[in-house]
């Protein structure tokens, strides 16, 4: 080893203790973090509990948590080494309704603390028992209380699951679009008689057969006499076979001899060919159709054929929408600092197509008493909101929520666009309140994380896979937290578009999905979750056009 100088050994000595500091500071950082952590945990199980109180499924009282803002509050280092919305969590916890695992709602805010990941409204009013406005920032401590993404989602399902909307007993032409409360179980045997599947004869034993004289057996007409051997008759398509005959020969492969009434087949025949036999499709008391499968047309169909006149089943969840914002025009252009509404016309159609029956989208302008009014009143299963959740000066969510004593069940969720998105529910076993922030693209984050979970949990629907596809390309990811990119299918993987920025609607105009980007980003060739939307894409693949 060379000789050291007085310097360079001063130097390396300095630069020890430094690594040692470095490293003491880490592990007090980690010990801090998961002591907060566990801290949360219970919270959030209390949390849990209280939420699903609300909605009558714990027998027991809710109980606010302990204040524990001394604990939590900074305390945790959101960009720490055991995030619990990290890459592999996020990935594995994505399977919606997959098996129950304790969902984690933000905790209560707490003394010192804001009451969103955003931070809360400066001078804003605020919950009962919960703190005062504080600056309206993106500190650690904000990202350490907004909800993981799918931990959001999570608990979003399980709250809709716990209140499922009242089952009917709906006539067929009103079942469209409702979700199956008691299954379909098949009526009688499909077919409930052996079947001619094509217009021709039916034979009986080996040919030539006698031909027997009469119009033959049409669909829901003619008796269904037994056919000695060697005789054939006339017989339509879905026209019951007679007893003992053997086959069906269709009129293109037959020939008859008028003057010796004898037909002849052309082809070789089959016993048994072009009969549907009684029961092929289902017997009676099979099941068809499990509980909770949407009320397609096909399913309309199927239980029309199976026997049923109505279904029993949970009509969609009802939803009212309100916009708020003072800046928003209906028609015409932008001018003088106004804008158009981009989310009133998207909001009742999207809804729609997730299900739900819009009662009505209401433009409320930036007017609290309005917003108060419309809460209180709302029998809604659902309200949705735009804009205004945030701290802006005429941001009322907040404010208004509390005043009228909701409870905050997610205020804030770690993903880019929307965090400022919250969760609530109306006092007095009200509707859920989904807020959704005024960006566009915020709002679309919004209503994907928290709404279509919620309303698919009213609605009973099945849960869903999730399912994962690879990216053509790396996609940066957000530092903290899960981003929702929109992509489009292409070939064998999915390619992000641009012009996804939380204002922008260009690119999810384009897209049919959403990659679910771990925070961090993603390599190219990475597989990641894709929230589908509930179309195709509407815009022909154009190379380089979105891309
Ligand atoms: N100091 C901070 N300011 C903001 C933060 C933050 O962390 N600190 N977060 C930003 C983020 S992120 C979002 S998202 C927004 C959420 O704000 P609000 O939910 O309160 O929404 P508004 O302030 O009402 O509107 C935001 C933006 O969106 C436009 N908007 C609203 N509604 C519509 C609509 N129906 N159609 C089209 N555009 C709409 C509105 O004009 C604003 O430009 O807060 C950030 N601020
Ligand atoms: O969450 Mo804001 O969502 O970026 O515009």
């Amino acid at each position: 080893m060379e000789p050291r100088t007085a310097e360079a050994e001063r130097s390396a000595e300095a630069e020890r203790a430094a690594e040692e500091e470095r490293t003491a500071e880490e592990l007090r950082a980690a010990e801090e973090l998961r002591a907060a952590e566990e801290l949360r945990a219970a919270d959030v199980e209390r949390a849990v509990e209280q939420a699903l109180a609300l909605v009558g499924r714990q027998a027991q009282a809710a109980h606010l948590p302990p204040d524990r803002s001394d604990e939590t509050g900074g305390s945790a280092r959101p960009d720490g080494p055991a995030r619990p919305n990290g890459p592999a969590r996020a990935a594995g916890s994505a399977r919606t309704g997959g098996p129950a695992r304790p969902a984690r709602p933000a905790p209560p805010a707490a003394p010192g603390e804001t009451s969103g990941a955003n931070g809360a409204r400066s001078g804003a009013p605020v919950p009962p028992g919960r703190p005062s406005a504080a600056p309206l920032t993106s500190t650690p401590a904000h990202r350490a209380r907004a909800t993981p993404w799918s931990e959001a989602r999570a608990l979003a399902e399980r709250l809709g699951r716990a209140a499922p909307r009242a089952a009917h007993r709906l006539p067929l032409d009103r079942s469209l679009g409702h979700v199956l409360a008691e299954a379909v179980v098949a009526l009688t045997d499909l077919p409930s008689f052996d079947t001619s599947a094509m217009d021709g004869w039916v034979v009986a034993g080996p040919g030539p057969w006698n031909v027997r004289e009469g119009e033959g057996l049409l669909a829901g007409r003619g008796t269904a006499e037994p056919l000695p051997d060697g005789e054939a008759v006339r017989i339509a398509t879905g026209a019951r076979i007679p007893v003992d005959a053997t086959a069906v020969i269709r009129s293109e492969h037959a020939r008859t001899d008028v003057a010796k009434g004898m037909l002849h087949g052309t082809r070789e025949v089959v016993p048994g060919q072009d009969i549907r036999p009684r029961g092929q499709e289902c017997r009676s008391g099979d099941l068809l159709l499990p509980v909770g499968t949407l009320v397609t047309p096909p399913v309309l169909g199927l239980a029309a054929a199976a026997g049923y006149d109505a279904l029993v089943a949970v009509p969609r969840p009802r939803v009212d929408v309100l916009v708020l914002g003072d800046e928003l025009l209906t028609g015409g252009l932008p001018h003088d600092g106004l804008i158009r509404d981009a989310l009133g016309p998207m909001l009742g159609p999207w809804l729609r197509s997730l299900g739900a029956e819009v009662t009505g989208t209401r433009r409320l302008g930036d007017d609290a008493d309005a917003l108060r009014e419309a809460l209180t009143t709302s029998d809604a299963d659902l309200i949705l909101t735009t804009g205004g959740t945030a701290a802006g000066p005429v941001d009322h969510v907040h404010p208004v929520l509390a005043g009228t004593g909701a409870e905050l069940l997610v205020d804030g969720v770690a993903v880019r666009p929307g965090h400022p998105m919250l969760l609530a529910r109306i006092a007095d076993g009200g509707p859920y309140l989904v807020g959704l922030p005024g960006n566009p693209l915020a709002a679309v984050s919004g209503l994907l994380t928290l709404a279509e979970p919620l309303l698919r949990g009213i609605a009973g629907r099945l849960p869903q896979d999730a399912y994962r596809a690879s990216v053509r390309e790396a996609v940066q990811g957000h530092p903290h937290d899960t981003r929702l990119v929109p992509v489009v299918h292409h070939t064998d993987s999915v390619v992000a578009l641009h012009y996804n920025g939380p204002v922008m609607l260009r690119g999810i105009a384009a897209a049919d999905g959403l990659a679910v980007v771990p925070p961090g980003g993603v390599r190219s060739g990475t597989e990641v979750e894709i929230l589908d939307l509930p179309w195709a894409s509407a815009t022909p693949w154009t190379e380089g056009c979105f891309t």
